[in-house]
């Protein structure tokens, strides 16, 4: 282990730190090899390394930090929690979360002993001498999170429901708040309190659990200068210990349970990577637990996430920090600044538009350490310096301000998950291109069958070069900022080898492009009706790997054998055992799955214009693509309307109607008095004045299905529900 190095402090603390903590040595582990080591950096990051026998599923992942073995609590306080609490002082929420496998050291970094206190009561014996000397107070709360259920510790009653207020602050309904007028009151209530059985062992009858807990400090105090009052919070959460389901099974908690434990710590980090990537959109709402923390994780409030560690490196270890280091701030720095630019270059795509986020989201990908998935690169491609000679460009590299970029993306081999090959770049010389003129990007995805292709001619009132990594600004001599809005690429960033074409008409949309220093393309791409990528990212051996999805065909559709080829393709992908510890990546696979399903299920009435020059072009002459000719006319309701059997219409437009049912439903609840409330299945008086009063607080409380489960009811509940006031539709349409 190394010598510590001092560690920066970000200032100010906004967003989540993701750091580490390895525990020392049990006297069981202290004979067995394999430590975990760990690497400071001066800049203030920090690399953890596993060992060789964990290489297989990566060797070393990087955090904002990581604490040794050999250092306690105490400095994980002094560094990470007190400028948090400098904060909370100042009428700002944080929080503290531990993480990491079971058995990392979780309870004993948060809640500690007596003799060896955690970070919460090490908290409150340092704020409440402030707080007291502040004429201030001091309450707290204690909860559980099992099953997706919140539940009080300190006054267990019936279930805490987790609500937002019309100030879309998350109010806890029947979390109760208990004053601490001293320390040892704290620790009374902390440390032995909670120790009592617990609600989810009520619930389990008495098996060990695995749940989430957690302790909410609220400070209420006046502030100095401005006089007011506030209240400001902070919370510690010891969380469930990530396992891998797969393995072998302790029979102590069932397998389910751990699938629930597991699926929201994935909901968490994905929120911590949101906040920490700066996304327009960060997904709350997607488990109770990260729905309870809104207030406490965002760009505004400042937290930490403790990945703890045992000495030892296991598989759970291993992935828990995998996972972590997605998340962390490092990592996700650059995907931010990537983002900010792409939202400065603007798109027509409203960011908090559903595509908007899909596409957020999907980036977020990009931004994996890609040797993450070492096992997907394509094989036999060459090592980094071949495939940099093979793309030596051919002409004269040198490009002026206002040239166009040609994207050629070529080749999208469906059994690598996606990936796409830049070939054969060729510069077309000095192409001038003035502010207005356009650039054309080639999208060309080509598999075995020739599946389809596309491109996209837009219109540039500058140029929208950004100049990166290893290019040289003199050879690129393009302007760097993008200086009017209206244009379709977000950012291309581009290299040497950057290939160069200005012409063909318009037919699809870029979102986004890069290149690497290995020429690579990596990035967002949204290419419009006609076909969708998503997500591309490029790693160091000139392979592009990340998440592709395909929208319904224009130019050929895929029989069901090659739709079963691709995914069989998917299935025997080493990549899709690293997906299942990757729930971004999973989802994305079970998507491209539906899309390709959806796909090989709609005949498309649509000529194919460019199938010749496919097949050319798979033969392996250089042609330039050619836009589709006038398939920019053809919007998706054209396409589908004149096509296929009333099922396959239906088909079509069903997943469309069933959103917009479910939307007269919500509509329904946030508009109906009591008494039509009271008409519904599971809505008595209680559930009917309470909706009432979450109206007074927001205007239209239900806006997802997930709302309602705020109501405390099931899903059948919530079915059951939709079903009454579909119902009651149909009955009014028919009479
Ligand atoms: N800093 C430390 N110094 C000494 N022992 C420690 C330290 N941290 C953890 N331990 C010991 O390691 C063991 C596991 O710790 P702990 O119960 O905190 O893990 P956990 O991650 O909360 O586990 P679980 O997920 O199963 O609840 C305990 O025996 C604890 O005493």
């Amino acid at each position: 282990m190394e010598t510590p190095v001092s560690r920066s402090h970000p200032n100010p603390r906004h967003g989540v730190r993701v750091v580490g903590k390895i525990r020392p040595f049990l006297e069981s582990e202290a004979a067995r090899s394999c430590p975990i080591l760990m690497g400071r950096s001066g800049d203030g990051h920090a690399s953890v390394f596993f060992g060789d026998q964990n290489r297989g599923s990566k060797g070393s992942s990087k955090l904002d930090w990581c604490y040794g073995p050999e250092e306690g609590v105490n400095d994980v306080f002094s560094n990470e929690v007190k400028p948090l609490l400098q904060e909370l002082l100042e009428g700002r929420n944080s929080c503290v979360i531990a993480y990491g496998a079971p058995g990392s050291g979780k309870t004993q970094l948060i809640q500690g002993t007596e003799e060896s206190p955690g970070l919460a009561l090490l908290t409150v014996t340092d704020i409440f001498p402030v707080v007291e000397e502040l004429g201030g107070s001091i309450n707290i709360s204690c909860y559980e999170v099992y099953q997706d259920h919140v539940y009080d510790l300190l006054e267990p009653k019936g279930e805490v429901l987790v609500m937002e207020d019309a100030n879309q602050r998350i109010q806890l309904k029947g979390l109760s708040q208990v004053p601490v007028k001293s320390i040892s009151e704290f620790k009374d209530l902390f440390l032995h309190g909670c120790d009592l059985k617990t609600p989810s062992q009520n619930i389990a009858n008495d098996v060990m659990v695995k749940s989430h807990r957690g302790v909410i400090i609220y400070v209420s105090c006046v502030d100095k200068e401005s006089k007011q009052s506030f209240v400001a919070k902070i919370n510690f959460v010891d969380l469930a210990g990530y396992e891998d389901i797969k393995k072998k099974h302790d029979v102590k908690c069932t397998l389910a349970e751990s699938a629930k434990v597991n699926k929201s710590l994935y909901s968490l980090l994905n929120v911590v990577q949101a906040v920490n990537s700066n996304q327009n959109y960060v997904s709350y709402r997607e488990s109770k637990l990260t729905r309870l923390l809104q207030d406490f994780i965002s760009r505004s409030t400042g937290a930490v996430l403790v990945t703890c560690m045992s000495p030892v490196a296991c598989l759970d270890t291993v992935h828990a920090v995998h996972l972590a280091s997605r998340s962390c701030q490092m990592v996700n720095q650059h995907h931010h600044d990537s983002i900010k630019s792409s939202k400065n270059a603007s798109r027509n795509v409203p960011s908090c538009s559903p595509m908007g986020r899909v596409r957020e989201l999907d980036a977020s990908l990009k931004k994996l350490d890609i040797s993450q998935f070492g096992s997907i690169e394509k094989k036999g491609y060459g090592t980094p310096s071949e495939t940099n000679r093979r793309l030596q460009p051919s002409g004269n590299s040198s490009r002026k301000p206002g040239s166009a970029i040609h994207a050629s993306f070529k080749k999208l081999d469906m059994s690598q998950l996606g990936s796409i090959e830049k070939k054969g770049p060729q510069h077309l010389g000095n192409s001038l291109r003035k502010p207005g003129s356009s650039v054309h990007v080639s999208i060309e995805k080509i598999n075995n069958s020739s599946m389809m292709k596309g491109r996209k001619l837009f219109n540039l009132k500058s140029p929208c070069i950004k100049v990166e990594k290893k290019i040289c600004a003199s050879d690129v001599g393009i302007n760097r900022e993008p200086s009017v809005s209206d244009m379709d690429v977000s950012i291309v960033n581009e290299n040497e080898h950057s290939k160069i074409d200005d012409s063909g008409p318009s037919a699809l949309e870029v979102d986004a492009v890069s290149v690497n220093e290995h020429n690579c393309v990596e990035g967002l791409v949204g290419i419009g009706p006609a076909l969708e990528v998503d997500v591309v990212s490029a790693n160091k051996h000139n392979c592009v790997e990340g998440t592709v999805d395909i929208e319904p065909a224009v130019e050929s559709k895929l029989s069901s054998d090659q739709h079963d080829d691709i995914v069989e393709n998917l299935n025997h992908n080493p990549a899709f055992d690293v997906a299942a510890s990757t729930p971004l990546l999973t989802d994305k696979l079970r998507e491209i799955s539906n899309s390709l399903k959806l796909w090989s299920n709609k005949p498309i009435g649509i000529s194919t214009p460019q199938d010749d020059q496919c097949k050319r072009k798979l033969s392996g002459d250089t042609v330039d693509p050619q836009t589709p000719v006038g398939l920019h006319h053809l919007d998706y309701n054209s396409r589908f309307e004149d096509v296929g059997t009333p099922q396959d219409k239906w088909r079509t437009r069903s997943t469309g109607l069933k959103k917009s049912l479910v939307q007269e439903c919500l509509t329904y609840l946030n508009s109906a008095n009591k008494e039509e409330l009271k008409a519904l299945k599971g809505i008595g008086e209680k559930r009917a004045t309470y909706i009432l009063e979450l109206r007074e607080e927001t205007p239209e409380p239900f806006k997802d299905v997930d709302d309602l489960k705020d109501l405390g009811l099931s899903s059948k509940q919530i079915r059951g529900l939709m079903s009454k006031i579909l119902g009651d539709l149909k009955h009014d349409f028919w009479c």
